[in-house]
């Protein structure tokens, strides 16, 4: 496991593209070899999609040969609701950059068989040949995409009830009217995450401490989905100094004596 600390959550998002442009330029992608990347919603990628955007206009990074698999979506909301993650993704990065719409893919929480959606969902991540980078965010309660505490560590693409913190996490995009929220979403599983060659994920904010603390420095445990990375391979954790407020002098003290090691993935 690698553990990234930035000074600012704005630091975080800059190193977050900087590794995502160099893992697509070194793939060197072309129509017979896609790169495939698996994509959060969630204020927390905002800032990594803004620089994404920014090197796609400097003309040092191109969507052309990429394919994207999102992580979630809302049941029941329609597709062109200003919260859905459709809309999310489509105003925050895909409009902006140059990847053809056959290559993006998003569960469609409105779909008449959800079971169904969520199977193909997964059999299309197998017929791109698997994710190369899946990138993901948290919630507080050590969430990643919906799978809520208490969801099984093997778990695939499938619906969720979502819990009360994240519907309370949520609702400031709905007006603050609990009520508003959607109830359930669809949402890859851990073990669809887990099967990505490597896996990174940002958390800003001391609102999120206890969850990197959880994460990484305690158990693997279905009460926090996230601390199930500690079994993959290649997990990369970037964080910004609040986040890192839960952690021992001793790990943070470790993992900023790599930075310099760290700095040169990105340069
Ligand atoms: N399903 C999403 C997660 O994928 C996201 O990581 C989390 C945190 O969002 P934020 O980044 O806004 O804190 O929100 C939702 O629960």
């Amino acid at each position: 496991m690698k553990l990234i600390i930035e000074e600012t959550a704005d630091a975080v998002a800059e190193y977050a593209a900087r590794y995502v442009r160099r893992k697509i330029n070194d793939f060197s992608p072309s129509e017979e070899r896609y790169f495939v990347l698996g994509l959060p919603t969630g204020s927390t990628p905002l800032g990594m999609y803004r620089k994404l955007i920014q090197f796609h206009r400097a003309g040092t990074l191109s969507f052309k040969y990429v394919k994207t698999f999102n992580m979630d979506e809302y049941v029941g909301l329609p597709r062109d609701h200003p919260e859905s993650y459709h809309t999310f993704m489509h105003h925050n990065l895909f409009r902006h950059i140059d990847i053809d719409p056959r290559n993006v893919h998003i569960l469609d929480g409105n779909a008449a068989d959800l079971k169904k959606e969520c199977d193909g969902y997964e059999a299309s991540i197998k017929a791109a040949g698997g994710i190369h980078l899946f990138i993901g965010g948290i919630g507080p309660d050590g969430h990643i995409a919906f799978n809520e505490p208490g969801s099984s560590l093997s778990s695939r693409t499938r619906i969720k009830t979502l819990n009360a913190d994240t519907i309370q996490a949520n609702a400031r995009f709905f007006d603050n009217d609990l009520s508003k929220v959607p109830t359930q979403a669809l949402t890859v599983g851990v073990a669809t995450v887990m099967d990505a060659e490597e896996v990174m994920i940002l958390i800003t904010g001391a609102h999120k401490a206890l969850a990197l603390h959880k994460a990484i420095e305690e158990g693997v445990s279905h009460m926090w989905t996230v601390s199930a990375f500690q079994m993959h391979p290649t997990t990369l954790f970037i964080a910004d100094e609040e986040a890192t407020l839960e952690l021992k002098v001793k790990t943070v003290k470790y993992f900023k004596g790599l930075m310099e090691l760290h700095r040169r993935l990105v340069e």
